[in-house]
């Protein structure tokens, strides 16, 4: 289990985050969510290493990582999309999600990149993992195509597959729905589910309250920094301090 204990983080004068606590759980989804400027993608950015909190704690099952950088909980099993899918354009959407298999490449360095990806290409084991992959996401008929031919809602999907390739035991998605029509948010619950089913703990940062009831078990609600109420979707849904500042302005 993750647990983030009374997380503070200061932008110079400014409180982006007042103690606030978080756990993510194996199998399950936690989503965090709040108006703009709220503090979920700091929170976010914190709990995978981006940004170092003022003060706090947290530990990844058992163990702390407060001060540990993003490389090494990425080893201790954190793996991480980004609002803008982060991506090679013109390698192939199978090449993209074989980057993902690097964490686990002893001595991957970056300037190796693509002598790496052709050896890695040789190998039976992780190519049969690879394609395992493509095929569990449903990007098998577009694994050859070139990753920046491929519309938004595959390229999250492709970086779902890519965190997975790196057998991660938490997957934290910021914003994985932004600006998705219903068909494509059914789509990508289904690959969520893949997730939790796998028994991976999600955190999700997400506006579409909709997308939220679908996928998660337990609601974290942020307002200016601080905590303002958790509990399951349902609670959360009628608890007339969110609906004040959150849900009664976004699409639920
Ligand atoms: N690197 C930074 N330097 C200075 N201020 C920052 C930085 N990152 C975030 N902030 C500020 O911290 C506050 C929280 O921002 P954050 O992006 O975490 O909110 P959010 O809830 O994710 O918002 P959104 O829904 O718009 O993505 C905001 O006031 C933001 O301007």
């Amino acid at each position: 289990m993750i647990t983030a204990t009374d997380i503070s983080v200061r932008f110079g004068g400014l409180r982006a985050l007042e103690d606030v606590s978080v756990q993510v759980e194996p199998g399950r989804v936690e989503a965090l969510i709040g108006p703009n400027g709220a503090g979920k993608s700091t929170l976010l950015n914190v709990l995978s290493g981006f940004v170092r909190p003022t003060s706090g704690s947290i530990q990844v099952d058992g163990t702390d990582v407060t001060r540990a950088a993003a490389h090494r909980r990425a080893r201790s099993g954190i793996a991480r999309s980004f609002q803008t899918p982060r991506y090679v354009p013109h390698l192939s959407v199978a090449d993209n999600v074989l980057l993902g298999f690097f964490p686990r490449v002893k001595g991957g360095l970056v300037h190796t990149l693509l002598g790496t990806l052709g050896q890695m290409r040789q190998e039976r084991q992780i190519r049969e993992q690879l394609d395992t992959l493509l095929e569990e996401f449903e990007l098998h008929e577009v694994a050859s195509e070139e990753a920046g031919n491929v519309p938004l809602w595959q390229l999250r999907i492709m970086e779902i597959a890519r965190c997975m390739a790196a057998r991660p035991q938490y997957v934290f998605l910021d914003e994985p729905a932004a600006g998705f029509d219903d068909k494509e948010r059914a789509l990508l619950a289904g690959q969520v589910s893949k997730l939790t089913q796998a028994g991976v703990g999600v955190l999700l940062v997400e506006h579409n309250f909709g997308f939220i009831k679908t996928v998660s078990s337990h609601v974290t609600v942020l307002a200016q920094g601080k905590h303002l109420a958790s509990g399951e979707p349902s609670q959360i849904d009628s608890d007339p301090r969110v609906v004040e500042v959150y849900l009664g302005k976004e699409e639920h």
